[in-house]
């Protein structure tokens, strides 16, 4: 099987481009190679290339950014997919997408099922809604993937950020009233290139009992300011921490409260998920 693979230098795309190998022929394309803000270049790409899968991990990320620059955060995380989900129908290609938890609002501390009503703060959020509307709404073999918080040792990330700057000051001040999931790039990829494997052997039919919207997420919740205190632990670094509210860090974009997704639903039909704690250890390690 012929696998298109978009954003292979992103945090996730990086993990996938090695985890899908065992899946079939993967053709792995970057910004450079595939510019998702261009539908042109999008649509020529999928037609050289005619995959039977098409996995996309790439997306615009900058949450903050995304405030100002709506028009090309909905052309990257909605218009893009659509049409890839679009090539894809007329190619009888299959499509595995990922979103967000900032797809719901966090108003309640009680973990989200696929199906709960969405309602995104920011505009990357309401983007990233829109790109599974429109892959859901094309009516092709599908798998989307809500994940969140993700992290890992390359790329942009919470982690990497909280390690350089617990290096450059006496003391942080992180967010206390977020809760949420922090989840290793890899655990996607793994996860998902297992889902794949048994897609693979299951056929067409697999598709038509398996296909729509998983939560995957790692196991337990915490806070960003939790977090960042498991990462010093684990990094052996001693710095100050200070809980703070969201109201004292003053960013262009709201962020939900309670941003834990149930992956009930993945886990009872594919695959155990780790604790975030566990996956941080292996992480560092
Ligand atoms: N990061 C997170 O915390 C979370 C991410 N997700 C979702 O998971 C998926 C993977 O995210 P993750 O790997 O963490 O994100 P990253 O920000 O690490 O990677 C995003 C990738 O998309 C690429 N990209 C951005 N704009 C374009 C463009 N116009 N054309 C082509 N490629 C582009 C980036 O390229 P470049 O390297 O050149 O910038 C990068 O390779 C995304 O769908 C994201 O929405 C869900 C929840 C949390
Ligand atoms: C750097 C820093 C951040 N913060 C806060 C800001 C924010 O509320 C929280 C996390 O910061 P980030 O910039 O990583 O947050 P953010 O970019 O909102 O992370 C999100 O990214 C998108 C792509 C997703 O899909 C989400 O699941 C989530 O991972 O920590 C502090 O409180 N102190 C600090 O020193
Ligand atoms: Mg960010």
């Amino acid at each position: 099987m012929k696998i298109l693979l978009t954003g292979s230098s992103g945090q996730v795309g990086y993990e996938l481009a090695r985890s899908l190998q065992g899946v079939g022929e993967v053709v792995a394309l970057d910004r450079q190679q595939m510019d998702l803000a261009d539908l042109d270049q999008v649509r020529s790409v999928i037609r050289t290339v005619q995959p039977q899968m098409i996995v996309n991990p790439a997306a615009y990320t900058a949450v903050d950014k995304a405030e100002s620059e709506p028009e090309l955060a909905f052309r990257v995380n909605a218009e893009a997919p659509a049409l890839m989900a679009e090539e894809a129908r007329l190619l009888g290609a299959s499509m595995v997408h990922y979103s967000t938890d900032y797809v719901f609002d966090g108003a309640v501390a009680v973990a989200r099922v696929e199906d709960d009503p969405t309602g995104p703060l920011n505009v990357y959020g309401a983007s990233k809604l829109a790109g599974e509307q429109a892959i859901a709404a094309a009516g092709i073999p599908h798998l989307i993937f809500r994940t969140s918080w993700v992290y890992g040792m390359r790329g942009k990330n919470f982690l990497l950020t909280m390690l350089r700057l617990a290096r450059e000051r006496d003391e942080l001040r992180v967010v206390a009233d977020q809760h949420g999931a922090p989840t290793w790039s890899r655990t996607i990829a793994d996860v998902t290139a297992q889902v794949l494997a048994q897609a693979h052997a299951g056929g067409r039919e697999w598709w038509v009992q398996n296909r729509g919207v998983y939560h995957l997420t790692a196991q337990g919740q915490t806070t960003w300011y939790e977090f960042t205190r498991a990462i010093l632990a684990e990094a052996g670094i001693n710095c100050r921490v200070l809980p703070i509210t969201s109201a004292e860090y003053p960013v262009p974009a709201r962020r939900p409260e309670h941003s834990v997704l149930s992956s009930e639903k993945l886990m009872a039909r594919f695959c155990h998920l780790p604790d975030w704690q566990h996956a941080l250890q292996l992480c560092m390690r």
